[in-house]
């Protein structure tokens, strides 16, 4: 088969005009009918949809169709050069020199373009992913947070695992597998057609026990190369699992490393090293032993793939040499055909591969739709009413259950105004954490009204100060942002905590929570109400670390510097009971009382 090559870009440009309309055809088509009839093609339509809605932007489906083509002008390019082999070969056979020489042109404008082709298309595909990702990752982090969904999610009948996975490790394979697998899958098909093409123009019929078969070198490749699936399928089955465990296995021994870090202090003064060294060995031991078990499957597997593609570099030129001998066909010839048998099996040979990483895509959507119906699900779940007042607290037929449905608090209602203060007690596991969560609106279990400042003007500091990561300003200006202008507001309030030796380390920024003491944590939470100044402040044995002395210093220093604040705290001490002018006990099976008592001032 020869090709005018003085007419290929014209005829080159035709191609991709036709092939592209049928392919974005085809491709609408088939996407369309993936999306409403196979659960996977729902699932990807739940994730990607709105990304690709014409109505959000026209850019996301403007570059795919230009991807296509692009994987179609690659498909044409393979063509060419397959002819060029042709030329090329012919041209050494018949010791034609000048043939030759313009060969190797011809060599050179195409190998150019496939240069500038393929830095293009990896810019454009990169491009595309990054934007996508980009995307996919703030719309999950978006609906982890909404509707305090990180927290509440641990509520649902079937908490989702490991969500911080799902953002980053599933996000970028989700995109990026989307691009390989949908290029791919056009590429092997329009590679499929176009070769299987040349294959059919350049075979003959063949005897084959006395039958005469047309066209035989098409059927024998596709023989062969669905017999080598076949039978490499069967081998490669397994692989899916071990890889699968391998990630699993990978997964757990990293967790318990992560873990031996989280708690190395913990570990250490229980001299546990030796259990610690157990657990991390055995779940290392699990994942070794998988590890040989994909060595050995694999050397099953790539050694049978081997010796398929080792075979299918001659058989083309075992098919076609009685014709070459016979003078039928030119040197050219066969060597195209090579080349198309080539990109024949390549192109089955995809869909072979694919199984795996198709499978593997299936998890994928399973995953981070699941993520995200968890999510719904979770900022769903009922929680009590919060209507905005800007003074005061008030608590209206508030019921507080455990979620085994019995009651902690039954019928609470009260009322407090600006400058008051309550103090929660009650024996523990009675429900006083639990009522401090139902009244910042977490607790699912839980039914009534509350009516309270809104926002940042309420401040909850729990039983274990958290410390963000940052510099130590933004440590204090938590759950508020920094500002280089506030130093001297918190330096003042560092001082007041009576920890002035952080006043001037405001911008070191290194993990706070392994540094200070818990009760220096403690008392920087107090240096953060200090500087936030919120209208009600919810302390939940905030001060539990602290010696009594302190505690006294930091409660009347908060009663001295904000005298209009309501405070709502939870404590053991007698001593607290000073600081509030109510004090409410409940009894952890619903009962409840609320005493007025006079505060004693310090
Ligand atoms: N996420 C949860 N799932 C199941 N039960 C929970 C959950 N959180 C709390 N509980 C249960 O609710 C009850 C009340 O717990 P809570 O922490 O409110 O008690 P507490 O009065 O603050 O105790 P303490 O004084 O010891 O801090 C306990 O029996 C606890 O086990």
């Amino acid at each position: 088969m020869d090709m005018n090559w003085h007419q290929a870009l014209q005829e080159s440009l035709r191609w991709l005009a036709i092939a592209s309309f049928i392919t974005l055809v085809c491709f609408t088509a088939a996407a369309t009918l993936a999306v409403r009839c196979t659960r996977w093609g729902s699932q990807f339509w739940q994730l990607a949809g709105p990304y690709f809605s014409f109505r959000r932007s026209w850019r996301p489906l403007l570059v795919f169709a230009l991807l296509l083509v692009l994987t179609l002008f690659s498909v044409r390019l393979n063509v060419l050069f397959s002819f060029w082999y042709n030329g090329f070969y012919s041209a050494l056979q018949g010791l034609d020199q000048s043939a030759f020489w313009y060969m190797l042109g011809v060599f050179a404008v195409l190998a150019t373009i496939h240069v500038l082709r393929s830095l293009f298309t990896f810019y454009v595909t990169q491009a595309f992913s990054i934007r996508w990702r980009v995307w996919l990752t703030e719309r999950l982090t978006h609906d982890w947070m909404h509707g305090d969904a990180y927290y509440r999610g641990q509520f649902l009948a079937e908490p989702v695992d490991n969500p911080d996975q799902r953002i980053e490790l599933d996000a970028n394979a989700f995109v990026t597998n989307s691009v390989t697998l949908a290029l791919g899958a056009v590429s092997a098909l329009v590679s499929l057609v176009a070769f299987t093409g040349i294959l059919w123009s350049l075979s003959a019929p063949l005897a084959v026990a006395g039958v005469e078969v047309p066209r035989a070198m098409v059927f024998a490749v596709y023989l062969y190369v669905i017999v080598a699936t076949w039978i490499a399928f069967r081998l490669g089955r397994p692989l899916i699992r071990l890889n699968f465990l391998n990630e699993k296995l990978t997964a757990n021994f990293r967790y318990a490393l992560m873990r031996l870090r989280e708690n190395a202090e913990n570990i250490a003064f229980y001299q546990g090293a030796s259990v610690e060294r157990g657990t991390l060995l055995g779940r290392f031991g699990a994942l070794i032993v998988n590890a040989w078990a994909l060595v050995f499957r694999n050397l099953k597997f790539s050694g049978f793939n081997l010796g398929v593609s080792q075979v299918a570099v001659v058989f083309p030129f075992i098919l076609q040499a009685p014709r070459f001998f016979s003078g039928a066909i030119k040197l050219g010839d066969v060597m195209q055909t090579a080349q198309a048998f080539g990109q024949v099996q390549d192109s089955l040979s995809f869909f072979r591969e694919s199984y795996d990483a198709f499978a593997q895509y299936r998890a994928t959507l399973d995953r981070l739709t699941g993520f995200l119906d968890a999510n719904q699900q979770a900022s769903a779940l009922p929680r009590v009413t919060l209507e905005a007042q800007q003074h005061g607290l008030e608590i209206i037929d508030l019921q507080v259950l455990r979620p085994d449905g019995h009651a902690l608090v039954a019928d609470l209602g009260l009322s407090l105004h600006a400058g008051q203060a309550l103090l929660i007690k009650g024996p523990s596991g009675s429900g006083k954490t639990t009522l401090l969560r139902a009244l910042a609106g977490l607790w699912p279990y839980a039914e009534g009204k509350v009516r309270r400042p809104p926002g940042h003007q309420a401040l909850f500091l729990s039983q274990r100060p958290y410390l963000p990561l940052g510099d130590l300003r933004a440590v204090i200006a938590y759950p508020a942002a920094s500002k280089p202008e506030d130093e001297v507001r918190m330096q003042q309030a560092l001082r007041q905590v009576n920890l002035a030796h952080l006043a001037e380390r405001l911008e070191v920024s290194c993990d706070w929570s392994h540094i200070l003491s818990v009760g220096e944590q403690q008392r920087l939470a107090f240096a953060r109400v200090l500087f936030n100044r919120p209208q009600v402040v919810f302390l939940d044995e905030s001060t539990s670390a602290m010696d009594e002395g302190l505690e006294h210093a930091l409660y009347s220093l908060l009663r001295t510097e904000m005298p209009g604040a309501l405070l709502v705290s939870v404590g053991h001490r007698s001593t607290l009971a000073g600081f509030h002018t109510h004090r409410l006990e409940v009894d952890g099976h619903g009962g409840w009382s609320l005493l007025k008592q006079e505060p004693a001032l310090a």
